[in-house]
Order: structure tokens, then C-alpha cells, then sequence
């Protein structure tokens, strides 16, 4: 149990599979932790071992492009995990391949109450090259999930989303990793209230402070125009602004109730977002928004990547600082309360 708990020193794990209803990582077959691929060696930190078949697994939890989540249970403990099973070998693109090496490392790097935390990687086979990541259980799913429970979620609850986020993305940047795909199903929930990003699938570590970062990776949606037309919008794309786009539009869909730059039903294909994104009407809030917030949407969703706020300037922002002393019981209360309440 300590080592499953302790997460920075101990990095990856032996998994031997049991016979049957437990972590079937490889379908059942006996796994030993060997040297990673060149790539990910250093994502992979050799360790004590621990034995991944006390993990049972309990149910689903979704599919990613990388991989399936399984919500898992230590057999002893009775502790709760999440546990997503990467197959970078299964990937002919080789791109794809580097980023899922990218993920488990800025995964094994990142340590903060605001970013989910690994507590193990674990390798597999040398023949199949997987991985599994053991995460902490995010027991209240995301954000997405919750938005489709209750429709649209109150500004005192939004606050305290778009605090803990950018406590977050803060964190990040610090770290010089620039998430590029910010979204409520990227923001995972759990029962104390508390918001973390998860998913580091399209994230990128930059190198050198202003590396340009011009790829179409992550969630078209939710790209800031810069990324789409760096020249126009920003010069060298460099990401960070790129993620306060995406928390700007995430708050504004989460009080909106749908995805702010289409109608209702329009397709979203790529030609419509990126005319939406890079030069349709700023999205108008209804009259029932307060200023406060008006102005923090406004703040993120400049067109310009030099014009949009910063983080830290975001977390002294006064939507962040109308709801102190509220906003984060009204969004545990959120949590509690059964499906569309607030309709
Ligand atoms: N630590 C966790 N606790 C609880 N649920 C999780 C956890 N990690 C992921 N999930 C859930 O598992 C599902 C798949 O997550 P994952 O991060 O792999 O991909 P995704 O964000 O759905 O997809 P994509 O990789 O395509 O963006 C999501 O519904 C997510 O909410």
C-alpha cells in the first residue's frame, strides 16, 4: 500500500496479471516491468516493486484517443484508482507514438492539488510496449459530464472552476508545459469540490520559453485563433495564451449550457469553427451575466494573443474575487445535487 501511495519516488511498477476480474491490462497475460523504449526512458523511473494484480477492476470509465480508463480497487485497501492503459506500439503514426511517450512524462513530472495525480507508471512487455498509468480517482467525472447533468452551472460554482484551473495552468506554465487542450471533459471533478487537469495527450513541454508551437493539436474547438492564423493573431504562437482561449470559452460554455461559437445543431466541422474561431461575432452573454464575468470571458477570448490576460493577472481577475468567500460550497452543493435542479 505505501508504495502505491507514494507517487514521485516510485514511478513504475511490476504488473503481474491475475487469472481473471482483475487489471487486465494485457488481456491476462503475466507482465514484467522491463526497460522502456529509447523514448520513454525517461518518463519510466526504475523502482521497488508492486504488484498491479491487488488492483481490481471495477468498471469503465471512458475511452481516450490514447487508450481506456478503468476505475480500479486495490483488493486490501479498499482504495479507488483510475488506471488508463496506453498502447504506443499499436500506433503507426510515429507522432503519435512521441506523444503518449510526452504524456506519461509530463504525468510523471507534475505535482500539484490542481493537475491529476500519477501515482505509478507501469510498463509492460518489451514486445507490446504498453503502458499503464495509475491515477488518483476523480469520483465526480468532469465537467463535461456535469454540465450535461444540470444544464448550465451557476457563476458563484464557475468562479471556482475558473480558480482552480488557472491555479492549475499556473502550475503548468511554471513548469513550461502548455496543456493546448483545455475543455470541460478534460476537467476532472471529485466529491470535495476539487478541479484538476487531466489529460496531457496534445501537451507540449517547451524548451525554450518561446518555442513556437504552431500545430493543429488538441480539440479544434476550443483553439484560439492564433492557432489556426499565427500571423494575424499573435506572431509566434507559444501556447501559454493559447490555454486561457480555451479556459475563456470552457467558463462560457459551462454558464451557457452548449459550445458558445455555433448555433445550436450546427455542424461542427472544421471550416465553421475556424471562421467562428478567427472571425465571427464575439459570443454575447445573456442579460442575466453579471459584469464581473462579462468582463473575465472578454479577458480570455481576445483575438490577439498579446491582448488576452495572463494567468495570474486572471486570478486576481474580480469575477474570481465577487465569489470568494462562496464559490467554493456552492459548488460542492453542485455536486450533491441530483440531475438538473438548476433547470
Ligand atoms: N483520474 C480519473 N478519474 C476519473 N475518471 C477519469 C480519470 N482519468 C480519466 N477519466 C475519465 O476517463 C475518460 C477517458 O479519459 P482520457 O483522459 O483518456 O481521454 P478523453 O479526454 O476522454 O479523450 P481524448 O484522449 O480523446 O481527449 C474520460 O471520460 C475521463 O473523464
Amino acid at each position: 500500500m505505501a508504495v502505491i501511495r507514494d507517487r514521485r519516488p516510485q514511478l513504475s511498477l511490476t504488473l503481474e496479471l491475475p487469472p481473471k476480474d482483475s487489471v487486465a491490462a494485457a488481456g491476462g497475460r503475466r507482465i514484467q516491468l522491463v526497460p522502456p523504449p529509447a523514448a520513454a526512458a525517461a518518463a519510466v523511473a526504475s523502482c521497488s516493486e508492486h504488484r498491479l494484480a491487488d488492483l481490481e477492476r471495477v468498471q469503465v470509465l471512458g475511452h481516450g484517443n490514447g487508450g481506456i480508463v478503468y476505475k480500479v480497487r486495490h483488493v486490501r485497501t479498499g482504495e479507488l484508482y483510475a488506471l488508463k492503459l496506453l498502447h504506443p506500439h499499436h500506433q503507426s503514426d510515429a507522432a503519435v507514438r512521441r506523444q503518449i511517450y510526452r504524456e506519461i512524462e509530463i504525468l510523471r513530472r507534475t505535482d500539484s492539488p490542481f493537475v491529476v495525480r500519477c501515482h505509478s507508471i507501469v510498463q509492460s512487455g518489451a514486445a507490446s510496449g504498453d503502458f499503464a498509468l495509475l491515477l488518483e480517482y476523480m469520483d465526480a467525472g468532469n465537467l463535461d459530464s456535469l454540465l450535461r447533468r444540470h444544464r448550465r452551472l451557476p457563476e458563484a460554482a464557475l468562479a471556482e472552476v475558473a480558480r482552480q484551473v488557472l491555479q492549475g495552468l499556473s502550475y503548468l506554465h511554471s513548469q513550461k508545459i502548455v496543456h493546448r487542450d483545455i475543455k470541460p471533459s478534460n476537467l476532472l471533478v471529485n466529491r470535495d469540490g476539487e478541479i484538476k487537469i487531466s489529460d496531457f495527450g496534445v501537451s507540449k513541454m517547451m524548451v525554450r520559453s518561446l518555442a513556437p508551437c504552431n500545430s493543429y493539436v488538441g480539440t479544434c474547438a476550443y483553439m484560439s485563433p492564433e492557432r489556426f492564423d499565427p500571423d494575424t493573431y499573435g506572431g509566434s504562437y507559444d501556447g501559454y495564451a493559447g490555454d486561457v482561449w480555451s479556459l475563456g470559452l470552457t467558463v462560457l460554455e459551462l454558464y451557457l449550457g452548449h459550445f458558445p461559437l455555433l448555433q445550436e445543431g450546427q455542424r461542427p466541422d472544421w471550416a465553421a469553427l475556424m471562421c467562428a474561431i478567427c472571425f465571427g461575432e464575439p459570443p454575447s452573454l445573456p442579460d442575466s451575466a453579471s459584469d464581473e464575468l462579462r468582463a473575465f470571458v472578454a479577458s480570455c477570448l481576445q483575438r490577439e494573443a498579446d491582448r488576452r490576460w495572463t494567468v495570474e493577472q486572471l486570478l486576481a481577475h474580480p469575477f474570481l474575487t465577487r465569489y470568494q468567500s462562496e464559490s467554493s460550497l456552492v459548488l460542492k452543493k453542485l455536486l450533491l445535487l441530483p440531475e438538473q435542479c438548476l433547470a
